[in-house]
């Protein structure tokens, strides 16, 4: 079976949930005591999508802003973006849309942008509406997916979207 290699970054916010994401997709387990990301981490993942067997390189990068300068080393050459939100941080949704900014204007011209809101399980103390980000996502032709890196939900799915996208 042919393999296809698919170098995907994660950007967003300090805390919103990335490494979490990359870690649940990769090895199927979650850690509440999870440390920050210091500049980026790389991980590999393969899936099977039709005839094909998928690679995907991972870059997950540093959400805290002094790594901030460090991001196009790892979005340039990315067939896909995924930017990641809190869904129970407003401020996070922003950070998020400056993501979107710095890729039309820096990224690679084709490059794939899954937005993800992440926390879902946190529904309770939610602040940004679902209806929102999706509206927002849409106007940008993204794809669009609430996750939880906790209870397991849409993780599997966001990347096999990206997988049928590319
Ligand atoms: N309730 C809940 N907590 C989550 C979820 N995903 C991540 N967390 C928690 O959020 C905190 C930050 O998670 P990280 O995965 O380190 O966030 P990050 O975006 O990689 O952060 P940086 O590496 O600083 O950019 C940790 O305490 C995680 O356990 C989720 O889906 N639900």
């Amino acid at each position: 079976m042919a393999i296809r290699e698919l170098k995907v970054c994660l950007l967003g916010d300090t805390g919103v949930g990335k490494s979490s994401i990359v870690c649940r997709f990769v090895q199927d387990h979650f850690d509440h005591n999870i440390s920050p990301t210091i500049g980026a981490s790389f991980l590999t993942k393969t899936v099977p999508c039709g005839n094909e067997l998928h690679k995907f390189l991972i870059w997950d990068t540093a959400g805290q802003e002094r790594f901030h300068s460090l991001a196009p080393m790892y979005y340039r050459g990315s067939a896909a973006a995924v930017i990641v939100y809190d869904i129970t941080k407003l401020d996070s949704f922003q950070t998020l849309k400056k993501w979107v900014k710095e890729l039309k204007e820096h990224g690679p011209e084709d490059i794939v942008v899954a937005i993800a809101g992440n926390k879902n399980d946190l529904g309770d103390i939610r602040e940004v509406p679902t209806k929102e980000a999706k509206d927002f996502a849409e106007s940008i032709a993204a794809i669009f997916m609430e996750t939880s890196a906790r209870n397991a939900v849409n993780v599997e799915e966001l990347f096999q979207k990206i997988s049928k996208y590319l």
